[in-house]
Parts: structure tokens; sequence; C-alpha cells
């Protein structure tokens, strides 16, 4: 593959960037009346403005044709055709099918895959009907009220995420938790005040063998055995989740408990899987389904929106231009939706796990920087701590501003306030406040300078008409397939994540040092075996 650097597109931009990097979105938009409406596109219920980025149609041009050089749209075709393109695992990367609707075929070495999905679908809604209505009990007979769900990473963010966006769409006769951390207190709070006849675990996990899933779904079983005095209410108490059905039958899951998904979905790429199963328990399978539809038009979007009208595209592409023009470091995520709190962390392992690469496809060292650093919190509780770093603080901290139309909350006049604030943030980044302007306003010249906000802050602004479970699809669909274009782009594999491995190897050799009846030869650095004999003086 050509190199980055050496591609006419890239070094084109390089040009273009020095031409263009101190231009002000004041000029820009005082010099282009049609700025807004041109830099602007829809698609699956999404309305992206970006017109607020530091660019203009030449930079639009130029990021389209490194696009075109890359080759995006192939490698998109080459995912949704079932290819091998996870080619470190040697997998087919197919999120996509978990959405396609019925009659669909996406074909997977020459078997479609759709018809398994869809039967996954249907047995996760007949459970889920059946807990919903109490025709499924618990073992003593008491109707199932809390679900918890035992998960971390992919099986962790995506249901929590789900679950908190679409709580005004739940059944709120019952309580989600769900537990991801090994430190014990993770699911000893979640269990505590829950009565154990009338709860359900869900253990979820892609490969069923994660040391913090697997050590809290022992602990819970232990807690359901003590609690209701029989191993025989597991049969009734626990779910599992997983690609791997062996060790999920063994652990004493009931099979008609188990639902199953398969190993060309990635973790950070499944809450739309069976992994899924406690936000369709908690929405019901319509909700859920229409949460499917959401995705997969964002899904047909990609595939067919021309380039400069593609919303992942753009919004992957925009990426680069910060990523490895403007030297960015970090991209905001700011929702402004209490229910989508949740929505950056999801985003983090999304776009982090995915694009946290340092070597190509050619197995070589990439010259270029690539997967940003993503945070984010909700708006507007986030004006009022980190907010002034962005508008004057000396880093370029590009920011995805997110809103919805229609609240979902009976206080409706709040949500006028709600995005009288997702607007004016946007605007103050924008064009911020100068010298001038704040001395008009009768600013005292010695605080004059330090109130002085430069603006030339970029942002996207997303805005869908209402939170719901189409919108979240949507949404959730425009990330991924930004990622995927930012990966093209970079040449690097979105789907493994290799970077993770090293650590759950070390923690497995120091496990054992920390037994109580042994006394180790350390041999780690010294600072490590300083710390593990410092925690085993200490702990009591
Ligand atoms: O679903 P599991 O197999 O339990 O994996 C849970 C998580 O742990 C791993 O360490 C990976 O980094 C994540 O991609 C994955 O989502």
């Amino acid at each position: 593959m050509t190199a980055l650097a050496a591609l006419p597109s890239w070094q084109a931009l390089s040009a273009h960037y020095a031409r263009i990097k101190d231009a002000h979105l004041r000029s820009l938009f005082a010099d282009d009346p049609g700025r807004a409406e041109r830099f602007s596109a829809e698609g699956a219920g999404l309305f992206l403005d970006y017109s607020k980025n530091r660019l203009t149609d030449e930079t639009l041009r130029l990021l389209l044709a490194l696009a075109a050089e890359r080759g995006v749209a192939e490698r998109r075709d080459a995912m949704f055709a079932g290819e091998t393109i996870n080619t470190t695992e040697r997998r087919a990367v197919l999120h996509v099918a978990l959405r396609a609707p019925r009659g669909t075929r996406i074909e997977v070495d020459g078997t479609d895959v759709v018809p398994e999905v869809h039967k996954v679908l249907d047995a996760m809604a007949d459970f889920a009907n059946r807990l919903r209505s109490g025709a499924s009990t618990g073992h003593t007979g008491k109707r199932i009220r809390n679900v918890i769900n035992i998960g971390i990473g992919g099986s962790f963010l995506g249901p929590e995420m789900a679950y908190r966006a679409l709580r005004p769409f739940s059944d709120r006769s019952m309580t989600f938790r769900f537990v991801a951390n090994v430190d014990g207190a993770d699911l000893t709070e979640a269990t505590q005040d829950l009565d154990a006849a009338e709860t359900l675990f869900i253990v979820a996990s892609k490969t069923f063998t994660t040391l913090e899933t697997m050590t809290n779904a022992a602990a819970a079983r232990e807690w359901l055995v003590r609690k209701l005095g029989t191993d025989a209410a597991v049969a009734k108490h626990f779910a599992a989740v997983s690609t791997n059905i062996g060790s999920a039958t063994e652990f004493g899951i009931t099979p008609a408990n188990i639902f199953g998904f398969w190993d060309w979905v990635g973790g950070r790429y499944s809450m739309d899987s069976a992994i899924g199963l406690s936000t369709m328990i908690a929405v019901g399978p319509d909700h859920f389904r229409a949460m499917l539809g959401g995705f997969h038009a964002m899904d047909e979007h990609f595939r067919r929106a021309p380039a400069a009208s593609n919303l992942p595209m753009l919004l992957g592409l925009l990426t680069i231009w910060y990523d490895n023009f403007f030297g960015a470091q970090t991209i905001g995520i700011m929702p402004y939706a209490a229910h989508l709190a949740r929505f950056p962390a999801y985003l983090q392992q999304l776009q982090m796990e995915s694009n946290g690469k340092h070597v190509g496809f050619d197995g070589g060292v990439v010259d270029y920087q690539t997967g940003p650093i993503i945070w984010g919190e909700p708006g507007t509780d986030g004006q009022h701590s980190f907010y002034q770093l962005l508008h004057q603080g000396t880093k370029l901290v590009p920011c995805d501003m997110i809103g919805f139309c229609q609240p979902l909350s009976p206080l409706t006049d709040q949500h006028d306030l709600l995005m009288a604030n997702l607007f004016a943030q946007a605007e103050a980044l924008g064009f911020g406040k100068t010298a001038e302007e704040l001395k008009a306003e009768g600013s005292p010249d010695f605080q004059t300078p330090f109130r002085v906000t430069e603006g030339n802050r970029p942002t996207n602004m997303i805005l869908a008409d209402r939170l719901d479970p189409a919108s979240l699809g949507s949404l959730v669909a425009l990330y991924e397939h930004s990622v995927f274009t930012q990966g093209a782009i970079w040449a690097i594999d979105s789907f493994d994540q290799w970077g993770v491995e090293l650590g759950k190897v070390l923690a497995s050799h120091i496990i054992p040092e920390l037994d109580r009846d042994v006394q180790p030869t350390l041999s780690h650095d010294s600072s490590t075996n300083a710390l593990i004999n410092r925690y085993r003086r200490m702990r009591r």
C-alpha cells in the first residue's frame, strides 16, 4: 500500500493546510453566506451541520479525494460482502448483518448468516416477552423484576449506554443494573438491596473467559444459591450471551437461556447482537427492532450515499483533518441529553479500541497519528466544569455536539433552555468574542484580555428529531462507520485489540503472587516488586 504521505491527495492536503490553517470561522462565514447550507448533510434520521469546521470547499474536495485514493468505498463494500477484512484475526467484520432485515443475504464463507441472526433475535424476543409478561418466573414462582447484566468492555458499555438512553421506553416496573468491575464492590452494590427470588443475571461475554466477568458470574451464582438455598435455582436465574456456547453450558446455564452470536461480531460492535438482551428486556422486542432499523438505515446510507453527503464518511474525514493536519489529540463528545450520559464512554471503547493502533496493514509502524482520545460529558453539565478549557485553553479540541429537537420529558420548557445552550456553545466556540467587542460592551481595560475568547474552535452539530430507539441505532452506526472510514485511511485493522493482551497476561502472573499462603520470589522490575510487597504487608 502506498505510504499515506506519498499520496497526491495527502500532499495536496498538506499544502492546503499550510494555506488555510489560520483562517477564522468568522471570516469563512462572513465571506460565504451559503456555507451552513452547503456544509450540512442528512441521512437515516440524522442531520449533520459541519459548517463550523475549519474547512473550505477545497478542503472537502481534497478529503474526498483522499478517501477515494485510499479506497474507503472499496473497503466498505468488502466489509458488507463478508470478506475477511479483520486480517490479524482472519475474520469477517459483519456487525451490519446483525441489523439486516429478514430476507437479506449476507454470506460468510458461502453461508447466509441473516437467517441465524433472526433465529437468535426471535429466541431473545420470546425470552424477553415471557419475562416482561410474567409468564416465566424465578425459581420460587416470583416474577423477575431485576436484571443484572454481568459483562465488561463491549459486553457492558453498549448495554448500559442503551438502557440509559432508552429509559423512557423501558418497563419502569423493572430494575436494570450493570456489573463490570472485578472490584467486588460493584457486584455487592448491585445486589445488596435486591430479592434474589426476583433477580435474573445475564452473563454477557463474547469469549466467556474474561476474568472480571467469570469472577463476578461465579460470585453472583454463590449469592443466588445462598439466598435461595438450592443450586437448582440457577436454571431460572441465569442467562448467558456468548459465542462460546460450550463454556456457558459448562457454567451451568440452561441451554434455552443461552443466546449466541458469532466471531464476525467484535465486542465493541455487539450491542445490537444478543449482547443487547438486557436492552431488549428493558424496552421490549418492538423497540429493540426499531433500534436495529435505525442501525440499518445508517448502514444503507453509508453504503449508498455519495461520499460528499455521506455522514459517516464526512465525520471520519473531519477526524483525519484535525488529527493529522492540525495535530489535534482529542475529540470531545457532548450529547445534550441527560439520557446519553454514557454515550461518550461507549464511544471511547468504540473508537479508541478500534483505532488506537500504530501498526499498518503491512505490519510496519505507521509514521502518522492515528485514533484520537475520545472523551466527553453531557451538556449542559460539562459547561460548568471543563468548557473553560475548550473556550480559552491552548489546545484544539474539536467537539461533536449532539441534540434532539423533541423532548421526552414532560418538562418541555426546559428543553428550550437545553437547546439554547447547545446552539450557544457551538456559536461561542466558533466565533468567540474580540477585545473590540468587549470594549464596546463596557468591559474594563484591565479585564478585557482575560475575557477575550478567540473562537475558531470547530464543532460538528448532530441533530435528530428525538432520542428514541431508531435514532439511537442511527447514531451508533454513524460512529461505527466513521471509525471504519478513519481506519481505512490510516490503513489499520480497526477490528483487533492486541494491545489489551499484555496487561491481562501480566495480571495472571501477579494473581498467584498475591496468594496469602505463599511467599513468592518476585522477579518483576523493582517498582512492581516493591508495590506487590507493600500490598502484601498492608492488606487485611
Ligand atoms: O465479551 P468478552 O469476551 O468478555 O470481552 C470483553 C472485553 O474485553 C476485552 O479485553 C476486549 O478488550 C474488549 O474488546 C471486550 O469487549
